[in-house]
C-alpha cells in the first residue's frame, strides 16, 4: 500500500508579513498663520487646491497603469501558478501515486521471486539432505556424495557438511577445509539442530572463507531419525547469486535494492562493502527504516541512505524474515513530474510575456479617459464643453461626478470671489474706516477710507503697524483702548484729531478678535467720522436751549411726560403758574405732582396720548386758584420705529378766551332767535362757499337737516342751474360787493319767487372772509308786478297789444326776418271818418265801432299775426313769414272787404270802412320806427287816394 505522508503540498507560500496594525498616515498640519507675519493672514477663504498630485498621474514608475499592468500581471501569474501548481500537484499526486503503486507492486514482486528462489533453495538443500539421508554413509563418504552433486552449484555458492557435532566433514568447493573448525555454536547449526528441520541463517562472514554468507541448512537423519549430520548450503551474497543479483538490480536507473536481516544487518546492498553491516553503522539510516523494521510494509516518501529524497519501499520476505528495501530517488521517480513543472511554469512565463504586454495596451487603452480626466483634475478644471459624451462605466462616472464637482468648485470659487469683491466693495463704500490690526499692532486690513483719513491707500497698509498708518499723535491718544482690545475687550471711544488742518472729531470701535482657544488675535476697527455729528450735537444743544429759553418764556404749562406718566421736561411756567417748582416736577408721576385726583381727570386723555393720538381738551382747573379753566393739548412723541416714547403737555389758561367764547355762544343764541323769526334765510357762507351759520328755516327750504347743512358746500344743496347763479353772486361778493338778485324755484309743488343779497364779510384787514346771504320770499310782490306789466301792454278797450307791446314784437319779428330772410309787412289801419260816428252816436258808440273793428281785423289774419291798436282810430297789423310782398295786398283786400258789413252802433247800422298803409321789409332790413313811419306815409297815400283803399310801400 502507498501512503505519503510527506505531502509536496505540506509547503505553504510564504504569507507576507504583516504587521497587522493599521499605519495611520499622518496629515501634515496647515500652520497657522504666524500674527507676526501678518501677511499670512488670509484676507479671504481659499479654496483647496486639487489634491491631486500631476507626478502621481503621470505616468512614472508608480503609474495607476503600471500599477493595474502589474496587478492584471500578478494577477495571471498567480492565476497561471495556481492554476499550474494544482495541475501539477495533481499529475504529482497521480504519478506519486502511480510511482508508488508500482513501486508495492515491484518490491512485492522481487519479494515473492526471493521467497521462490528461498524456497527452491531449500527444497533442493532438503530433497539433497534426504537423498543423503536414505544412503546411509560414513561421514567420510559426504566428500564424495557431494561432489556428486554438482548441479546445485546454480543454486548455492558451497555445499558443506557438519556432523552432529558440528565437524565439518565435507565441502564441496574447499574439501581440504575439513576437520579445520568446528561449527557447534554456530547459531545456524543450533537453530537446525533445535528446530530439527531446515533453516536460513542470517548473513554471516564465513568461517572458512571470510566472506559473507547466507548459510541454509537441511537435517540428515539417522535410521533412528536422529540428526547425524547437517547439509549446509552456502549462498555467497558478493558472489554471483540471487541475491547478488538483486543488489546490482536497480529500480528504475538510478535506483536500488537492498535487503535488512532481522537484526538490521545488510544482507544484500550495491555497495558490497556494506554487506553485514548493521544498518545503523556509520550513523545515518533512513527514519523510514525503522518504521520498516517495527513492520511496516509498503512505499512511502522518505530519504535514501545519502539524505536524498526518495521513495522507498519495504517488503518483508516470508521465507527468511528478512526485510527488502527498494529506493528510488525522487528525482528520477517524478523527473516526470517535474518536467511538467518546469515546463508549466516555463508556459506560465511566457503567458506573462505575452499577456504582460496586451494587458498594459489593454489597460492602456482603458485607462487612457482616467489619464485625461487625471490631466484635467490635475488642471484644476472640469470638462471644457458640454459634458460627455462619457462612456456609460465608472470612468464615465468618475468624469461626471469630476464635472460636477469642478462645476461646484467653480460655482463656490466664483461665489468666494464674488463674495470677497463685495465685501471689498461693501468694506470700500462703508462711510467709516474698517480694518483689522493683529496682536503685534500690524494692520491685516484696512478699506479704501484710510486713503481719505491718512493718506495711505488700501494696498499699502497691511503689514505696517499702527503708529505708522495713523500717526504719532492719534496713536498716543488711541494706545490705551488698543492695549485694551489686545486684553479682549471691545471698547468705544472718541477721539479729537487734526485732520488736513482741521479739527475732527472720530468715533472708534476696537472690537477683540478671541480665537476658539479664548487668544486674543487682532482686533477689528471702525473708526467714524464723527465731526457733523459733534457740529450738530452742539447745534441742537443750542436749539435745546433756545427751546428751553423760548418754552419758559411761553404763558402756558410745556413738559414732557414719559410712558410711566413721570415728567421729563417743564418749563419754568409750572412754578409760576402752578406754584410747584420745575425741578421738583422732573422725575415725578402726574399723580405725585398734581395729586391722584388731578391725575384721574386727565388720565384717559393721556392713555390716549400714549397710544398714539393727538389729544385736545378743555377742562375746569379745579387745582389752580380762581376758577382757572385750562386748555389742554396732548402730542404723542412718535419714534422711528412706530412706538410712543411719551408725549408733550402743552396746557394753557384761557379763563378769559373761554369768557369770550361764552360770550359769543351768548350772542349766537341771540342771532338764532332774531334770525329763525324772520320771514327770510339768513346764513353766513364761508371762504370756501360753505355754510357756516344758517337760520333755521334752511330746513324746510331745503328739505335737509340742519346738521347736514352746516359745513355743505352751498353750491352742493342747489340744482346745476340755481347753483351757477348762486356761485356768480358768491364770487362777485368776494370780491367786496353787495350782489343782489332774483331767482325762482319750485318750493312745495309752487313756484315761488326770491329775492337774494349777498353781502361781503370782510375781516379787519378789509379782506373777504366770507358772505353774509338774505334770502326773501318775494313771490307776492313779483305776481302783483306781473299783473302790472300786462297790464301796461295791452289796449283796455279792445284788449289788444297797445304800442309798447307792438313795438316789441316788431322788434322780435324783425330779429326773426333777419334770421332766416323772411318777408314782413307792418299794416298802418285808420277808420275813415271815425269822428263823425263819436259826433253821431257819441264817444261809446265810437268804442264800439272800435272794438268791432279790433274784432275783425283778428279774424283777418293768421294766428300768428299780431293785431295792435296804437291809439284813437289808429290800428296795426304785424304780418310775418310772407312769401312775397303781393300777400300782404290780398289782407288788405280782405280787411276792406269785411268792412263792408255795417257796424250795429246802439242798433243802428253803419257802414264803416278803413284805409291801410302798408310797409314791407325782407331780411329784417327795416327797424320798428322805419316800418312804422313806412305804413304811416302809405296810410296817407291811400286816405289822399280816397280812402277805404290800402297803399303798399316796401322799404329798401
Ligand atoms: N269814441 C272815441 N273817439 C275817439 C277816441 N280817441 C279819439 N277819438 C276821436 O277820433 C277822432 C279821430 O278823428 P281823425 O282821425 O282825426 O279824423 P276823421 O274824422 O277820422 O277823418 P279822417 O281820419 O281824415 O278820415 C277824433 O274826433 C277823436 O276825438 C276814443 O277812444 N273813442
Amino acid at each position: 500500500m502507498y501512503t505519503s505522508k510527506h505531502e509536496y503540498f505540506g509547503a505553504t507560500l510564504p504569507r507576507r508579513q504583516c504587521t497587522g496594525r493599521a499605519q495611520t498616515r499622518r496629515l501634515p498640519d496647515f500652520p497657522r498663520p504666524s500674527p507676526a507675519d501678518s501677511s499670512s493672514i488670509p484676507t479671504r477663504p481659499t479654496i483647496a487646491k486639487p489634491m491631486f498630485n500631476r507626478r502621481r498621474w503621470i505616468p512614472g514608475p508608480v503609474s495607476l497603469k503600471a500599477r493595474f499592468s502589474l496587478a492584471v500581471g500578478m494577477l495571471i501569474v498567480l492565476t497561471a501558478t495556481v492554476l499550474t501548481v494544482a495541475a501539477v500537484l495533481i499529475v504529482q499526486r497521480g504519478i506519486e501515486t502511480v510511482v508508488g503503486e508500482r513501486e508495492v507492486s515491484l518490491i512485492s514482486q522481487v519479494a515473492r521471486g526471493l521467497d521462490n528462489k528461498f524456497m527452491i533453495r531449500q527444497q533442493a538443500l532438503v530433497r539433497l539432505a534426504r537423498d543423503l539421508e536414505r544412503r546411509r554413509h560414513p561421514s567420510s563418504a559426504f566428500q564424495d556424495k557431494l561432489e556428486e552433486h554438482h548441479s546445485m552449484d546454480g543454486f548455492f555458492s558451497n555445499l558443506s557438511v557438519l556432523d552432529a557435532q558440528g565437524e565439518h566433514v565435507a565441502d564441496m568447493d574447499y574439501p581440504e577445509t575439513r576437520g579445520q573448525a568446528n561449527f557447534s555454536t554456530r547459531d545456524y547449526f543450533v537453530d537446525t539442530i533445535r528446530s530439527d528441520g531446515p533453516i536460513i541463517s542470517r548473513p554471516l562472514r564465513s568461517q572458512l572463507s571470510g566472506r559473507p554468507v547466507v548459510i541454509m541448512t537441511a537435517p540428515i537423519h539417522d535410521q533412528e531419525g536422529r540428526i547425524s549430520h547437517i547439509l549446509i548450503g552456502t549462498i555467497d551474497l558478493a558472489k554471483d547469486s540471487f541475491i547478488k543479483e538483486l543488489s546490482i538490480g536497480q529500480v528504475g536507473k538510478t535506483g536500488y535494492f537492498y535487503i535488512l536481516s532481522r537484526d538490521g544487518e545488510f544482507v544484500s546492498h550495491p555497495d558490497e562493502r556494506r554487506i553485514l553491516q548493521h544498518i545503523g553503522q556509520g550513523g545515518k539510516r533512513a527514519p523510514s527504516v525503522d518504521q520498516a523494521m517495527a513492520g511496516f510494509e509498503g512505499t512511502l516518501r522518505s530519504t535514501a541512505e545519502d539524505g536524498a529524497d526518495a521513495l522507498v519501499s519495504y517488503k518483508r520476505l516470508a521465507s527468511t524474515g528478512w526485510l527488502l528495501c527498494g529506493v528510488y530517488p525522487t528525482a528520477e521517480a517524478f523527473a516526470f513530474a517535474n518536467q511538467i513543472r518546469w515546463n508549466a511554469a516555463i508556459i506560465a512565463a511566457l503567458l506573462l510575456l505575452v499577456i504582460g504586454p496586451v494587458a498594459w495596451l489593454l489597460i492602456d487603452r482603458q485607462l487612457r479617459p482616467l489619464k485625461r480626466l487625471g490631466q484635467q483634475m490635475a488642471a484644476g478644471r472640469g470638462a471644457v464643453g458640454p459634458a460627455g459624451p462619457y462612456a456609460d462605466d465608472e470612468i464615465g462616472e468618475l468624469r461626471r461626478a469630476f464635472d460636477t464637482l469642478m462645476a461646484e468648485r467653480d460655482r463656490a470659487e466664483r461665489a468666494v470671489a464674488d463674495s470677497e469683491r463685495n465685501l471689498r466693495l461693501v468694506a470700500d463704500n462703508v462711510p467709516a474706516l474698517v480694518g483689522y490690526v493683529d496682536k503685534h499692532e500690524r494692520f491685516v486690513f484696512g478699506n479704501e477710507r484710510y486713503s481719505a483719513y491718512f493718506g495711505i491707500s488700501a494696498a499699502q497698509i497691511p503689514g505696517k503697524s499702527v503708529r505708522e498708518v495713523i500717526g504719532e499723535a492719534i496713536y498716543k491718544v488711541s494706545k490705551p483702548y488698543l492695549d485694551a482690545a489686545l486684553s479682549g475687550r471691545a471698547v468705544r471711544f472718541e477721539r479729537q484729531v487734526q485732520r488736513h488742518g482741521a479739527t475732527q472729531w472720530d468715533r472708534v470701535a476696537y472690537n477683540p478678535d478671541i480665537d476658539a482657544h479664548g487668544v486674543v488675535q487682532g482686533y477689528f476697527v471702525l473708526v467714524d467720522d464723527i465731526t457733523e455729528l459733534k457740529a450738530t450735537q452742539q447745534v441742537l444743544a443750542l436749539s435745546e436751549k433756545r427751546i428751553r429759553t423760548i418754552a419758559d418764556n411761553m404763558p402756558a404749562l410745556i413738559g414732557y411726560v414719559d410712558t410711566d406718566y413721570r415728567y421729563a421736561f417743564c418749563n419754568r411756567a409750572y412754578g409760576t403758574i402752578t406754584g410747584i417748582a420745575p425741578e421738583t416736577i422732573v422725575g415725578r408721576s402726574v399723580s405725585e405732582v398734581f395729586g391722584p385726583k388731578v391725575f384721574a381727570a386727565v388720565a384717559a386723555q393721556m392713555a390716549a396720548a400714549l397710544a398714539g393720538r393727538r389729544i385736545s381738551f378743555e377742562r375746569p382747573a379745579v387745582e389752580l386758584k380762581g376758577n382757572r379753566y385750562l386748555q389742554t393739548e396732548y402730542i404723542p412723541d412718535i419714534g422711528l420705529d412706530g412706538k410712543v416714547a411719551g408725549f408733550y403737555t402743552m396746557v394753557m389758561d384761557i379763563t378769559e378766551r373761554k369768557a369770550a367764547e361764552l360770550a359769543l355762544a351768548a350772542q349766537q343764541r341771540l342771532l338764532h332767535t332774531v334770525t329763525d323769526n324772520l320771514p327770510a334765510l339768513v346764513n353766513f357762507m364761508d371762504r370756501d362757499g360753505r355754510f357756516g351759520f344758517v337760520n333755521r328755516h334752511h330746513e324746510s327750504w331745503f328739505g335737509v337737516p340742519l346738521a347736514r347743512i352746516h359745513g355743505s358746500l352751498v353750491s352742493s344743496l342747489f340744482s346745476e342751474a340755481e347753483a351757477e347763479v348762486h356761485q356768480r353772486a358768491f364770487d362777485e361778493a368776494m370780491t367786496g360787493h353787495t350782489v343782489k338778485f332774483d331767482f325762482a324755484r319750485m318750493q312745495g309743488g309752487d313756484k315761488r319767487h326770491y329775492h337774494a343779497t349777498y353781502i361781503p364779510q370782510v375781516d379787519c384787514s378789509g379782506h373777504a372772509v366770507g358772505v353774509t346771504g338774505l334770502v326773501n320770499d318775494v313771490t307776492d310782490a313779483k305776481l302783483l308786478e306781473e299783473q302790472l306789466s300786462a297790464l301796461a301792454r295791452f289796449d283796455a278797450l279792445t284788449g289788444l297789444p297797445n304800442r309798447t307791446h307792438l313795438t316789441e314784437r316788431i322788434g322780435r319779428a324783425q330779429t326773426r326776418s333777419a334770421r332766416n330772410g323772411s318777408v314782413m309787412a307792418v299794416m298802418y289801419l285808420d277808420l275813415d271818418k271815425f269822428k263823425s260816428i263819436n259826433d253821431s252816436f257819441g264817444h261809446s258808440g265810437g268804442d264800439t265801432v272800435l272794438i268791432e273793428f279790433g274784432r275783425r281785423l283778428s279774424a283777418c289774419v293768421r294766428q300768428s299775426d299780431t293785431v295792435g291798436r296804437l291809439a284813437g282810430d289808429e290800428f296795426v297789423i304785424l304780418l310775418e313769414g310772407l312769401q312775397n310782398v303781393a300777400e300782404c295786398a290780398v289782407v288788405a283786400r280782405k280787411i276792406i272787404k269785411v268792412m263792408e258789413k255795417p257796424f250795429d252802433i246802439d242798433g243802428v247800422a253803419r257802414i264803416v270802412s278803413t284805409s291801410i298803409g302798408v310797409a314791407t321789409a325782407e331780411n329784417g332790413l327795416a327797424g320798428v320806427d322805419t316800418l312804422l313811419k313806412h305804413a304811416d306815409d302809405a296810410l296817407y297815400r291811400a286816405k289822399d287816394s280816397g280812402r277805404n283803399r290800402y297803399a303798399i310801400t316796401s322799404v329798401k
